[in-house]
This record gives structure tokens, sequence and C-alpha cells, in this order.
């Protein structure tokens, strides 16, 4: 069975006295399981400091994004090097924020995705479509070819502890959430297509999370999809409450 993976993506929020309250109050709080993976993506300042502090805890910190350079000339840039040097684990790439806002194209979310692994971290590699592809009956079309880009000369035994996070661009932060069935259906989907693009193992290993005005009140009929294999929230992973209550429903569920 494939480990449920929650990760909160806290976008560009929170002062660094409210990430500490939030890990300080969080970690006391998950429950013990082996089932569940929870993660917290904070902007990149607070990265240090809260990789300290969940330190000995099943805690695990993320990054929301990276240069695919190991260092440069790049103003303003984090890299990978840097991520695994603070014992960061996971890097959101291709957020469609970052899609839409800083010119983040499938090429650069590959090249981040083949900088990631090189540098030991898991991406969380982020696809989803429009409401105009949506509309127009492009979903599967739209997200297959993200995927397929993002891959490219990524290996299997890569590819299998990867993350994707199936995030129609409808559904972020406007309360919409796609039904169970259509994640599922879409996320049913992507797997198909990892099966294409390698095998059967890989595309049974590899974890899918739905995103997307996730909650409390509705991440359990998520879960309870077969191809649904976590979360990526934004605002329901600000308040530690909701955060921890949405790591007991993965446990429960
Ligand atoms: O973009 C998201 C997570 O990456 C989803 O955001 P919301 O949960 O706020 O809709």
């Amino acid at each position: 069975m494939r480990k449920r993976i929650i990760a909160g993506n806290w976008k560009m929020y929170k002062m660094m006295d409210e990430a500490k309250s939030f890990v300080a109050e969080v970690k006391g709080r998950l429950p013990e399981t082996e089932l569940v993976e929870a993660v917290i993506c904070p902007p990149s300042l607070f990265l240090a400091e809260l990789v300290n502090q969940s330190e000995g805890t099943s805690l695990k910190i993320g990054a929301q994004t990276m240069h695919d350079a190991a260092e440069g000339a790049y103003t303003g840039e984090v890299s990978p090097n840097m991520l695994a040097d603070l014992n960061v684990q996971y890097v959101i790439l291709g957020h469609s924020e970052r899609r839409q806002y800083f010119n983040e194209t499938d090429e650069s979310v590959n090249r981040k995705v083949l900088a990631a692994f090189a540098n030991g971290l898991t991406p969380i590699v982020c696809v989803g479509e429009s409401l105009e592809e949506r509309e127009g009956g492009k979903t599967v079309e739209r997200v297959a070819l993200q995927v397929n880009k993002a891959f490219e000369g990524v290996s299997a035994d890569q590819a299998k502890e990867a993350i994707i996070a199936y995030e129609p661009i409808w559904a972020i932060g406007t309360g919409k959430t796609a039904t169970a069935e259509d994640a599922n259906d879409v996320c049913k989907e992507i797997r198909h297509e990892i099966g294409k693009l390698y095998d059967k193992n890989t595309a049974s290993a590899i974890r899918i999370q739905y995103g997307g005005s996730v909650k409390p009140a509705n991440i359990g009929e998520l879960l309870s999809m077969e191809h649904i294999d976590g979360a990526l929230v934004g605002g329901a992973s600000l308040e530690a409450d909701s955060f921890v209550k949405m790591i007991e429903v993965a446990t429960h569920e």
C-alpha cells in the first residue's frame, strides 16, 4: 500500500514567530503512524529554523520552489544544494502559481525535477488544467503532457519516489473542489501515463496527491478514492488545528 502524504503549502503567509508556534503546536500532536507522512512547505526564509525545530519528530519540511543550478548569478534564487544542505527533504516544483507568475515552463520544471533527484530531494511535481482547458475537454491531454515533460530523463527508480500533485487551477483558493470522482479520474490517468512512460510497478508505486480547496471536511472523501494518495493543501494548512485534523483523518479513513 502506498504511504499517504499530506503536505501543507504555506505559500507567502506567516511571520517567523507564527511559523515557529505552528510547528511547536503540531509536533506533539501528530499521530504516531507509519501510514501517513506530514510535510510543511514554508517560505524559504523559515526553512532552516523549521528543519531544526522539527528534528526528531515525524514532521518533514519542504521548499516551495528552487532554481535548478547548483550556484550562480541568479539574484533571489535558492539552489537544490542549499536545500539539501539544510536537510530539507521535499520541494514543490511547477506549482501553477509559479507557472503563472514566475514564468516556469514544462522545460524548467523538468530541469528542476532532475536537479532535485541529483541532490537527494523528493520533488512534488504539480500539474493541472485551467478552467478553459477543463471546459474544452482538454484536461487529460494537458496533464499528460505536463507529466511527460516533467519526467523526461528521470529513471524508473527515481519516479517511484516522486510525488505528483494534481491541482486543477480552477480549484485553487476558490473554495471549489473537484468532486472526489473527477479528481480520482484524473489521478488515474496520471498513473496510467506513468505506466506508459515506465512500467506497471512504477505506476503503482508513485504517489499522487490532489490539491485545490482541500480541508478537514472533504479530505476523507478524497482520500477514500483509489488513486488519490494524499493532498497538497494551501489555506487549510495554515492553522495547526486544521492541519492536525487532516493528518488524523488520513490516518483513520
Ligand atoms: O495551491 C494549493 C496547494 O498547493 C491549493 O491551495 P488551497 O488549498 O488554498 O486551494
